[in-house]
């Protein structure tokens, strides 16, 4: 597994990091996020060595990560970086090449991939020719060529479409089923929920939030449930212990530790029918506003 002990950086007389430790662990997909500036850019260079920690290590199955080591990896970085003129499927067998496949292993592997993530259209296209979203498809490619055993992706999913988006999804997924620690950011929460099994939420340069998804949504965010029944349900607002969010004919969604909820269903159950009584999970874009609602920095969080 990739572990982060205790990393800090600075900046000038800025702290960007502080003492940031977190865990990738193996097949594990692992979302990291944060609003602009948190820091997550900064770790994950970090963690590909192309940044200096000024305390702390990032190790791999407990082992201080070493520059060569690095070349196990495959890293898709923020800015993109790939040869405006070189036709894709080029592009791509020379980058295997450079990690040491001979040309036919370069070739084969290029075509698996263009096939892989929907480009084999594109194959012979240069890639400043490409859309957008196909130009970030290449990126991704780019970062598995090498068929890397630790993945670090800064914002795959930024400008894809739904269906480019549901590609780069069953790739990560598949490099996770293989037994590889996938780290990636995103400020598309709803993309994170569906298909972490790891969360990591930074703000300010600190890990404010890190577990499994599950675990985040029974520690953070607020229990609601959701009650439909006939009738006026306006008598929950006077209830101990419940704060009413939504309420219209037939229906209200209210917050209530899980006994008071119980207590409510009594009441309502004492008033007539109830048609329906769901406890409502929080999503991760309401935990991630409780985790950082300290946070003065955060105003610039995708919605
Ligand atoms: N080379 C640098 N020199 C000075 N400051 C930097 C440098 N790189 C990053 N920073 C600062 O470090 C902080 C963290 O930046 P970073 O890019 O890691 O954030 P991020 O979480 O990736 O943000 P975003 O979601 O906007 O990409 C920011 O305040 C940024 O301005």
């Amino acid at each position: 597994m990739l572990e982060l002990h205790g990393i800090s950086r600075s900046f000038g007389d800025r702290l960007v990091l502080d003492d940031v430790s977190f865990t990738v662990g193996r097949g594990r997909l692992t979302g990291f996020v944060g609003g602009n500036g948190a820091g997550k850019t900064t770790a994950m260079r970090i963690i590909l060595g192309v940044l200096a920690a000024h305390a702390g290590t990032v190790t791999v199955d407990g082992t201080p990560v070493a520059g060569v080591q690095r070349a196990r990896f495959g890293y898709m970085p923020e800015e993109r970086g790939l040869y405006p003129k070189m036709q894709l499927v080029e592009h791509l067998t020379y980058l295997a090449r450079l990690h040491g496949f001979d040309k036919q292993g370069a070739t084969q592997r290029a075509e698996a991939l263009v096939e892989r993530l929907g480009l084999a259209s594109r194959a012979k296209d240069p890639v400043e020719n490409l859309s957008l979203g196909n130009q970030q498809r290449a990126q991704v490619a780019a970062a598995l060529v090498h068929d890397p055993e630790i993945l670090i992706l800064d914002e795959p999913f930024s400008g894809l479409d739904p269906m480019a988006v549901e590609v780069v999804q069953g790739v990560l997924a598949e490099r996770a089923e293989q037994g590889a620690p996938v780290l990636f950011s995103s400020h598309q929460l709803d993309v994170v929920e569906r298909l972490c099994d790891d969360l990591v939420i930074i703000a300010g340069g600190k890990v404010r939030a890190a577990g499994t998804r599950e675990d985040l949504r029974q520690r953070f965010g607020q229990a609601r449930h959701e009650i439909v029944a006939p009738g006026d349900m306006g008598w929950l607002r006077d209830v101990p212990g419940v704060r009413v969010d939504e309420l219209a004919g037939g229906s209200a969604v209210f917050e209530a530790a899980d006994d008071v909820a119980q207590q409510v269903l009594t009441s309502a159950l004492a008033r007539g029918p109830v048609l329906a009584f769901t406890p409502l999970r929080p999503t991760l874009a309401e935990i991630f506003r409780d985790v950082v609602a300290d946070e003065p920095e955060m105003e610039e969080v995708a919605r």
